[in-house]
């Protein structure tokens, strides 16, 4: 199965968090999350999933979550192997296990993406596993100084890397002509642009 990871994060050094939430509340780009990891082709017969770390799961505000219309995938080595805790809440010890559920064929409605949602520490394990293939990278930007502590370590900038930027209209037919994808949008002190990253 492939994974397709989504963040946002401040350039240049992939700041994504300060102590246990988000640097930044950014109302178009929560709209943008929502709207890509729920988006598929035929809603009546498919359904995303959202794998995330249970420190993230415990930073959404509890009136957010699960996260509807998705299958809520939460990895902690403290769960046993693979749980139903709701009918779109899953609880998993490990990717591997969460990836084999969701590959079962018994779902009332199939599994058609996969999205790695956070938090660092997820993040930084899977950059470097096979079956990570697409990067949804919000780039932010901004000229004020913003308290962060988490960061992602991923190889993009660097001279030999093996991500590749993708052009808009690829990130376009991956998020589907539905989405509308603003250049340079700014709120409060930050801008940000949406892009689409996959591997040479
Ligand atoms: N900017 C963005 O787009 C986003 C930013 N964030 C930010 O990221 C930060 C949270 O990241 P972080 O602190 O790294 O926490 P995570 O959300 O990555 O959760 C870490 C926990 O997940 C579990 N876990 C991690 N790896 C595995 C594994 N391989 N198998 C099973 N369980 C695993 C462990 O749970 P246990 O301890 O129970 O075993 C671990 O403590 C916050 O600041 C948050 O705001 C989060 C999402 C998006
Ligand atoms: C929504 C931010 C985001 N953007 C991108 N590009 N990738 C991501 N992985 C995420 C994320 C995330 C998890 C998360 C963390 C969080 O606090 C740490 C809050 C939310 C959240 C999820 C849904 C919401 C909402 C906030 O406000 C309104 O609806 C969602």
């Amino acid at each position: 199965p492939s994974i397709s990871l989504v963040v946002a994060a401040l350039k240049p050094n992939l700041g994504i968090g300060y102590q246990g939430k988000m640097p930044w509340r950014l109302r178009k780009e929560i709209k943008y999350f929502k709207d890509v990891t729920c988006k598929v082709s035929n809603p009546t017969s498919q359904i995303n999933a959202v794998i995330m770390g249970r420190k993230t799961w415990e930073s959404i505000p509890k009136k957010f979550r699960p996260l509807p219309d998705r299958i809520n995938v939460v990895l902690s080595r403290g769960f046993p192997t693979c749980e139903v805790i709701e009918e779109n809440i899953i609880h998993a010890n490990s990717l591997d296990e969460s990836l084999k559920y969701l590959s079962k064929s018994d779902h009332n409605r199939s599994i058609e993406r996969i999205f790695v949602i956070g938090g660092a520490e997820i993040y930084n394990t899977l950059i470097d596993d096979p079956r990570t293939s697409h990067l949804l990278l919000t780039e932010i930007e901004t000229d004020k100084e913003i308290p962060v502590d988490t960061y992602l370590k991923f190889p993009l900038y660097d001279e030999n890397t093996s991500w590749i930027k993708q052009s808009k209209q690829e990130l376009q037919s991956f998020v589907g002509d539905e989405i509308i994808l603003e250049d340079d949008i700014k709120e409060g002190d930050f801008v940000y642009n949406y892009t689409l990253w996959k591997r040479k």
